[in-house]
């Protein structure tokens, strides 16, 4: 999905709308105006260039300059009509292969996998030489040669459509496949699919070239800028100009291309996956302050721009609150308030398409706005993130990401950090930890990833834990199981816990004191007590506690500590 706050005219998309405008213009006009100087047969026969001919003559006595002009628009329409073979039938078969029983989608996945790992040049080059030569020739070939790659990236978009609970609901409600497919598929893949087709004609425009150029393309009396290139080589030591004019318009075509290509790309939503960065550091890695100041973490008129036109957009307005060593503290708000901006920013981490300003953001003796050591980051913040899917790489076994930290920054042996691992995986509730060790991330329920990262969260002991809604996907049950977990690592090792919830009933008593954020801003700090008898002032909150049913965090973990040793 675009971001709608983020302008979509960059200078890239300026320069590469520009660019494939006056292309276009030069395809349109210049057959028009230059033909004879293009093709009328002369005496001015390898004339080099000169104020009457910018790039000389050819053999002929024809203008190069106007034979480039001209041939840019049967390269144009080439290109045009071989990326729309390779889009439209692409498109058509990754959609359906999703729409298919299962094996035929399993063998035509494999079908896939296997045509495009042969080079789409190659692949024309086989259908160009079966038929004859020509432009219709070559736009089939360069046409049918790009179908499996943007079939391929179709399915792969497809795939992740089929997942949604939107297109399983219209499925169960027995939308018909076509309905499916243009209702929900293809606006759901517009965007990535629309970047790739800029790829596709700026790399469609250069291989069509080079099949002319090898003389598997346009044939004469036609020319276009490959065969161009291919008659310029004869007198390319005497003659280099004429070989200027066809390179130049095919880089200066395809780069436009591209740009717009990027452009698009750089538009796409950057929180499509929510993915948090290091940001360029600000000042001294060491907060010297922190020697005078009790507290864990102090966080001084936070603010969070998106950057754009006016200004931007603040996203959080001027934040500030700290942590003691020690302290649970629990930001409450709706969707969008600011808490996991605020929360990561504290971590160092925020997307880097935004900018963060601040007075101060400590952790420690750490400037969160600069650069702190890893290893001490490492020890130090543990983070468990809202959504369990993203959190693992799909393609290592659970064992060596669980570890990781272990080994790499508490100097633990492998054989001893499987041991730890194993141990918290127990602790969380997850039964044959050895063999979940061994397992792929697919291979564990979306709780269980839930509980497995919680987990690697609390076994390097850090001072300051951020959980952002770490237990929203879990059952009552585990939410409890995994605040208890919370509980006895602040009192064994002291840890302070940054607890983001939409939910007050979770906080209230989990946490020793609540923030509430609304639009950015903290609209209200409370004591527990004050939200179990409704002691509050702010609206925002009167309305936050009358919307969520309360669960008795305390009760239920002394129901469950009665069972669980
Ligand atoms: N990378 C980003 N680019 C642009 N806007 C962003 C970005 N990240 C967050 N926002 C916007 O900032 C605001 C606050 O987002 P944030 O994720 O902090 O909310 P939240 O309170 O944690 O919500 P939720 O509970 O849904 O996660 C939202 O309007 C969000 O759309």
């Amino acid at each position: 999905m675009a971001n709608p706050k983020r302008s979509l005219w960059s200078p890239g998309l300026i320069v590469g709308l520009a660019l494939l405008a006056v292309l276009t213009l030069i395809a349109i006009f210049a057959p028009m105006f230059l033909q004879d100087a293009a093709n009328d047969l002369t005496d001015n026969r390898g004339l080099p260039p000169s104020s009457e001919h910018w790039l000389g003559t050819n053999n002929f006595g024809q203008d190069n300059l106007a034979r480039v002009l001209v041939a840019t628009r049967l390269t144009l329409l080439m290109t045009l009509a071989a990326s729309a073979i390779s889009i439209g039938f692409g498109l058509l078969i990754g959609i359906a292969i999703w729409l298919a029983p299962t094996k035929v989608r399993e063998f035509s996945l494999r079908l896939l996998e296997t045509m495009v790992a042969y080079p789409t040049l190659i692949t024309a080059l086989i259908i160009a030489a079966i038929l004859q030569p020509g432009a219709m020739t070559a736009i089939i070939a360069m046409g049918v040669a790009g179908i499996p790659g943007f079939a391929r990236v179709t399915a792969n978009l497809a795939q992740q459509v089929t997942k949604s609970d939107y297109f399983v609901t219209a499925k169960f409600l027995g939308v018909p496949p076509s309905k499916l497919a243009t209702r929900h598929m293809i606006p759901s893949m517009a965007e990535p699919l629309l970047v790739l087709s800029t790829t596709i004609f700026a790399s469609t425009l250069v291989e069509i070239s080079a099949l002319s150029f090898i003389g598997l393309g346009v044939q004469p009396p036609q020319y276009d800028l490959g065969s161009l290139l291919n008659d310029s080589l004869d007198s390319l030591y005497t003659q280099p100009a004429e070989a200027v004019g066809p390179a130049v318009l095919i880089v200066v075509a395809s780069i436009g291309a591209m740009l717009i290509g990027d452009a698009l790309a750089a538009h796409a939503n950057p929180r499509t996956t929510r993915v948090w960065s290091p940001r360029k550091p600000q000042g001294n890695p060491i907060d010297n302050t922190a020697q005078e100041d009790t507290a864990l973490v102090r966080v001084e008129d936070l603010r969070v721009t998106m950057p754009g036109e006016g200004g931007g957009t603040e996203l959080v307005h001027g934040v500030s609150f700290s942590i003691d060593p020690g302290e649970i503290i629990g930001i409450v708000g709706e969707s969008g308030s600011g808490k996991s901006l605020t929360a990561m920013t504290v971590a160092g981490l925020a997307p880097d398409n935004l900018s963060i300003n601040a007075e101060r953001v400590r952790v420690g003796t750490m400037n969160m706005l600069s650069t702190p050591r890893p290893e001490e980051l490492a020890k130090e913040i543990s983070i468990v993130y809202q959504d369990p899917g993203t959190t693992f790489s799909p393609s290592l076994k659970m064992g060596g990401q669980l570890t990781e930290v272990l080994r790499k920054h508490a100097n633990k042996g492998k054989k001893e950090s499987r041991a730890i691992m194993a141990d918290a995986l127990e602790r969380v509730g997850i039964d044959r930890p050895h063999d979940r060790l061994d397992q792929h991330p697919h291979e564990l329920s979306g709780g269980m990833r839930q509980r497995a990262m919680i987990s690697n969260s609390v076994v390097t002991s850090p001072s300051l834990l951020i959980a952002d809604e770490p237990t929203t996907a879990l059952d009552v049950t585990v939410q409890v199981d995994v605040l208890r977990q919370f509980r006895k690592l602040r009192e064994k090792h002291g840890t302070a816990i940054l607890f983001i919830s939409h939910d007050i009933g979770v906080v209230q008593e989990f946490c020793d004191r609540v923030l509430v954020m609304e639009k950015g801003r903290i609209v209200e700090e409370l004591q527990p007590d004050q939200i179990r008898t409704h002691d509050v002032s702010h609206p925002y909150t009167r309305q936050l506690l009358e919307a969520v049913p309360v669960l008795d965090v305390e009760q239920e973990i002394a129901a469950t500590e009665k069972v669980r040793p």
